[in-house]
């Protein structure tokens, strides 16, 4: 089982490869892509908090020479973590996407700007490299505005691009809200492949963890088990979203490593083959929650290997 985390919006956050040489964490979700075209040729925009130098792609919202990033993904890569980059993180006002071919363009562009270096002119000329010669792992969809226009038709785009490519097997991944259906990422859970499903059971009453631990509400895990099941990819894993400290998420959901232990365990007990782990948001949240002397990226993974 795995510990997802997610890095990029920390407070006063250190640089990327600081939570690749903690063993606790597995996959590494980079965020955000937090604008997204308007159009086809259009070009997103990214945010990555305190990294990078502040310059953009020119006419853009696009961050260029974000040197911590691009030095420490093949840095991180190297001790075995997957690293994600992901697209959303909940700015409503810059999250739309208008229809599937403007969804289409969105997959073509992260395709050649972060994923493996182009070797056609054509692209290369077309393309920027924010990350330089980095090539992710693949891309979390963190949709939590707007709808659900788009986002399968984008995912099946970046799936043919991975069918061409044999260097190394990379993934797609989401970040639903607890409650079912979500509706942004529910119809591309149905029509398109994801490999991981981290819910966020948290910022959402009714089904969170911290209703679980109290005992009242309906914490949806085994629904969302059913979801899965019926979807693209039946075997996709599904992950318990968790705040990584209490001012994380919004105030009230977050769960201690005691109150989230019997969690972990029903749920890693009751769906052995499902279950695929912990999300966190996020990471400098963990770093800055110690309990017991480590870390709670640190606390949950000693839950998941008890
Ligand atoms: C996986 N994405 C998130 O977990 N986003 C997230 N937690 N956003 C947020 C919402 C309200 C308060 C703080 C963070």
């Amino acid at each position: 089982n795995n510990v997802a985390v997610y890095y990029g919006q920390g407070y006063n956050q250190p640089r990327l490869r600081h939570f690749c040489d903690q063993t606790s964490n597995d996959i590494i979700n980079i965020g955000f892509i937090n604008e997204f075209p308007a159009d086809v040729n259009d070009w997103p925009g990214s945010n990555f908090a305190n990294q990078c130098d502040g310059n953009m792609f020119p006419g853009t919202d696009l961050l260029n020479g974000c040197h911590q990033i691009w030095e420490d993904i093949p840095y991180c890569q190297n001790l075995g973590k997957t690293v994600l980059l992901s697209i959303g993180g909940g700015t409503a006002t810059t999250e739309y996407l208008k229809d599937d071919a403007t969804a289409e363009w969105f997959a073509d562009f992260l395709w050649y700007a972060f994923g493996p270096n182009p070797t056609d002119p054509a692209k290369i000329l077309e393309f920027p490299r924010p990350f330089l010669t980095a090539v992710v792992d693949g891309f979390d969809f963190d949709i939590e505005h707007n709808g659900g226009v788009g986002w399968a038709a984008m995912i099946n785009r970046l799936r043919s691009y991975y069918e061409t490519y044999t260097e190394k097997k990379m993934y797609i991944s989401g970040a639903p809200q607890c409650a079912i259906p979500d509706a942004q990422l529910s119809d591309a859970i149905q029509n398109s492949w994801f490999d991981f499903i981290w819910v966020q059971f948290y910022n959402t009453d009714s089904c969170s963890a911290r209703a679980w631990v109290e005992g009242y509400g309906d914490f949806n895990f085994g629904q969302w088990v059913q979801i899965i099941r019926a979807g693209a990819n039946p075997d996709a894993k599904l992950y318990i979203g968790l705040p990584a400290s209490s001012s994380a998420a919004n105030p009230g959901y977050y769960i201690t490593p005691s109150e989230a232990e019997p969690l972990i365990s029903t749920y890693m007990e009751l769906y052995p083959e499902q279950f695929g782990g912990v999300m966190l948001w996020e990471a400098t949240a963990s770093d800055n929650n110690v309990i017991d002397g480590l870390t709670y990226a640190e606390n949950i993974q000693e839950i998941l290997y008890s």
